[in-house]
């Protein structure tokens, strides 16, 4: 029993204007602050393209690589020793790990094979969400489709969907506060 928990960490950071994975908020890197949300999972790692070194966790490449985060999430899922994966995006510092175990009960009592978090007006937080391994030929098959919609895993295999309201409620209302750019950034 337990979850893996994978950190996608590959990206061009193109609005962030630097590596934001690497770049310090409040005294450490975005990336530390989502591998410390991980500490619950049974194993952590990275997914990048290129070395993040000094984390002391392993770093694992796109094994198909140029579908943007759907590479890192097929990637993520490839690499996990665990049925169900926590996936992250490297830019979520307010995540936590009592976060990440409250997704994982859900997903003990889910019929589906992702666990995400949704906003009333249709806004999935699929790079903050459990996938099971089960989602692996599904990511597959988009990425040879050319299709790299995220959302279109749970649409396509069924989701259990947990209301923003009760996240928020639990976890705060900046649970998913992310950064794209660095002026989003508290
Ligand atoms: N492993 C892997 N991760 C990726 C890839 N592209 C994006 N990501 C990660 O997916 C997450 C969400 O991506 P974005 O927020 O769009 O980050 P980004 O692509 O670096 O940012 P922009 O260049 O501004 O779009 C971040 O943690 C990225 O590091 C990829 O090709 N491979």
């Amino acid at each position: 029993m337990g979850y893996s928990g994978a950190v996608l960490a590959g990206g061009a950071s193109k609005r962030f204007g630097e590596d934001k994975a690497l770049f310090p908020y409040r005294g450490k890197p975005l990336l530390q602050w989502v591998l410390e949300s991980l500490q619950g999972a049974k194993e952590r790692f990275v997914v990048a393209n290129r070395p993040y070194e000094g984390f002391g966790v392993p770093v694992y490449p796109d094994l198909l690589p140029g579908a943007d985060s759907l590479s890192g999430l097929h990637s993520a899922l490839s690499h996990a020793r665990h049925p169900w994966v926590a996936v992250a995006a490297c830019d979520l510092p307010f995540l936590s790990r009592d976060y990440w175990d409250f997704l994982y009960e859900k997903a003990l009592a889910s019929p589906y094979p992702v666990v995400v978090a949704y906003s009333g007006e249709g806004h999935l937080e699929p790079l903050a969400a459990l996938y099971h391994k089960d989602c692996l030929p599904q990511v597959e098959g988009q990425i040879r489709a050319g299709d790299f919609l995220l959302r279109r895993i749970p649409e396509t295999l069924g989701a259990t969907y947990v209301p923003f309201a009760e996240v928020s409620a639990r976890f705060g209302e900046r649970v998913f506060l992310n950064a794209n750019r660095k002026e989003e950034l508290p």
